[in-house]
């Protein structure tokens, strides 16, 4: 079924805004490592299902609706390759959500210097909203988001974020991330979006 989709308009600061309840569409990147767990939350959005993903070599992207917003959700392949392609998608982005394999704390250094900080540097992602996915809880060694928070400095972020610890593979707290990522686009939210730091 083609969602209602209606035209786009800015206020004078130039945020995105429609009438309450309307609906609207708004682009969404997952980006993240190779192995974080990306295209599996990507079908897991899309189908509700886990399904077995190979290495994505590219980008998928598929349309998840959730509440009165449709988002354009693109999953791109984080290999060292793919990551050189991340800044291509940038562009007209509302909406980063960082996939981390909190298993793997080993690579949280490299998750920062090569994905997380190029992107919040990014002029074209200035305005985006960032929520950040401890993913893999499920398994024992799994970090904290609070570590995950001190360990990246969150705090200084001048972004609008959040940060949320999730099984994709048990689907737990996935619904509680669109929940955010919504509440957060949704035009009561504009005033928030422009002061993140009263979150
Ligand atoms: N234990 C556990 N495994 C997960 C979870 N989410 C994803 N995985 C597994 O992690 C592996 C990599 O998942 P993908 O979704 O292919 O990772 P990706 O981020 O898309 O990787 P690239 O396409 O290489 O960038 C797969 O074997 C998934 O089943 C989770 O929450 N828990
Ligand atoms: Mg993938």
């Amino acid at each position: 079924m083609t969602p209602t989709t209606l035209p786009k308009v800015t206020d004078k600061m130039g945020n995105l805004c429609t009438k309450y309840n309307e609906h609207k569409d708004v682009k969404l990147l997952l980006l993240g490592l190779d192995g974080s767990g990306k295209t599996t939350l990507l079908y897991r959005l899309k189908l509700g299902e886990m399904v077995t993903t190979i290495p994505t070599f590219g980008f998928n992207m598929e349309t998840v609706n959730h509440k009165n917003i449709t988002f354009i959700t693109y999953d791109i392949g984080g290999s060292d390759k793919m990551r050189q392609q991340f800044r291509h998608h940038y562009p007209d982005t509302d909406a980063v959500v960082m996939v981390i394999d909190g298993a793997d704390p080993e690579r949280l250094q490299k998750l920062n210097c090569d994905v997380i900080e190029p992107a919040l540097h990014a002029d074209e992602l200035a305005h985006s909203i960032f929520l950040f996915l401890v993913n893999k809880r499920d398994l024992p060694n799994c970090l904290s988001a609070e570590e995950v928070a001190a360990k990246l400095n969150l705090k200084a972020l001048k972004h609008c974020w959040h940060i949320l610890e999730t099984s994709v593979r048990q689907g737990d707290r996935l619904t509680e991330s669109m929940d955010w990522l919504a509440s957060r686009l949704c035009p009561s939210s504009s005033f928030l979006r422009r002061n993140p730091r009263v979150l």
